[in-house]
């Protein structure tokens, strides 16, 4: 057995996989074959979710029966809907009260115990349909306001925003949502996407593998980098500091710059150059291009620095925030919307793994004592 040690299973390969490539050295990204570009740009969520669960694009008639599927599943049980207000009164977290609910929603599965792999994936169908439901059931509690049924005529991204306002988005906000979904669905073996097939490997149910997702992904080293971004620019706002001096402070201080590096790419990421092009325009058009300006602030002085020459770039959590904000979306809902988007993905890889499962086992080098002596307790 080789016994060399892979720190974070770095470039380890561990499955074959023809849902989503990362070339992490020129900045691409495809999911089954297609640039995330021109997905983004020509294709809805629901497009890639039938593309990442059917292995082809849909035509119109796929894609019209696929949607209104997948609509129909909207609605929650008014038990999930309890537990998401008590978690706002208790003032969870949004991903933690996500896990949660997200957990809570098998008990209402039809489909119950069955394991095979069509009901694995209708059971990923509902779990995609219910969690905008759930997020934003909880924001609009939160606020102090009612749950907003959901709308079967508006699409997945529509119908998000919907529910969260209690008013139908305009075009441009529900066009710039849906492409962030787009954007956010797959990206290979991340570590919640890895999670979730650690948890499939055991063949455990679709509920566990997607509960486990949105805990790897709430970390700051993961999808939590978005908020930490956003959270950052409204601090640099609200000391008036130079974006440039913020970032001066935190490397002085041997910090991370939250947005910046990743484990695949050694250039920018190609999500984060579609998104900022989206902040330019949405900043362009509204004439407020302040968090525009600070990012770019921020992006120039590191490249000038070295440091994107080095690999630490720009990645899809730098710009996201910026977008959502633009759309009025609360800072800490950034994450649980990545979670929205990624369901997609972990669903994929689990169903696919699936298909020619082998539990996922690594092991550790033993660096504990040897031979130690037991000693009963009532002798220590
Ligand atoms: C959707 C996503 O998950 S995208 C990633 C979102 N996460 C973030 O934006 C958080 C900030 N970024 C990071 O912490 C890292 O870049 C990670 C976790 C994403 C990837 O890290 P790894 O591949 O494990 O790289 P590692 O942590 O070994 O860093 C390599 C070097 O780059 C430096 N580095 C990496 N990221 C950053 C950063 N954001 N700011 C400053 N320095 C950084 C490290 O300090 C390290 O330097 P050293 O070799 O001198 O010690
Ligand atoms: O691939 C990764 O390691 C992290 C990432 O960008 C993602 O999950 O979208």
């Amino acid at each position: 057995m080789a016994d060399e040690l892979k720190r974070g299973l770095e470039g380890v390969l561990v499955a074959e996989s023809d849902l989503s490539y990362v070339d992490g050295e020129v900045g691409k990204l495809v999911y089954r074959g297609y640039d995330i570009e021109d997905l983004a740009r020509g294709a809805s969520y629901e497009e890639v979710l039938y593309l990442l669960w059917h292995g082809s694009l849909p035509t119109a008639a796929e894609l019209d029966s696929f949607a209104a599927d997948l609509a129909a599943e909207r609605e929650v049980n008014d038990d999930v809907i309890e537990t998401v207000r008590a978690l706002a009164d208790a003032d969870e977290r949004p991903m933690a009260a996500l896990r949660t609910a997200t957990s809570m929603l098998s008990a209402y599965d039809p489909d119950g115990e069955s394991d095979d792999g069509e009901s694995a994936l209708r059971q990923g169908r509902r779990i995609t349909a219910k969690i905008p439901t759930v997020l934003a059931a909880f924001e609009r509690v939160r606020q102090g306001e009612e749950p907003v049924a959901p709308d079967p005529d508006l699409s997945h991204a529509g119908n998000f925003l919907y529910m969260l306002t209690g008013t139908e988005p305009d075009a441009v906000s529900e066009e710039t949502f849906d492409m962030a979904l787009t954007l956010h669905a797959d990206h290979g073996l991340n570590a919640s996407t890895f999670t979730a097939m650690v948890i499939g490997s055991t063949m455990a149910d679709v509920y566990s593998g997607v509960t486990g997702g949105i805990g790897a992904l709430s970390g700051p080293l993961h999808g939590g980098a978005n908020q930490d971004v956003m959270e950052v620019l409204h601090e640099i706002d609200a000391s008036s500091k130079d974006p440039v001096q913020w970032v001066k402070d935190v490397r002085a201080d041997g910090g991370r710059i939250p947005g910046f590096g990743h484990r695949v790419y050694k250039v920018k990421d190609p999500r984060a150059k579609i998104l900022e092009e989206k902040l330019r325009d949405l900043s362009e058009s509204s004439g407020d291009t302040k968090w525009l300006d600070y990012t770019t602030a921020i992006e120039e002085y590191l490249t000038d620095q070295g440091l994107v020459e080095k690999g630490i770039a720009p990645n899809v959590d730098f710009y996201s925030g910026s977008v959502y904000d633009s759309l009025g979306i609360p800072v800490d809902m950034y994450t649980p919307i990545f979670a929205m988007s990624r369901v997609g993905g972990w669903i994929a890889h689990v169903a696919e793994y699936q298909e020619d499962n082998r539990l996922i086992r690594p092991r550790a080098r033993y660096t504990g004592p040897e031979d130690a002596e037991f000693i009963p307790l009532d002798e220590r």
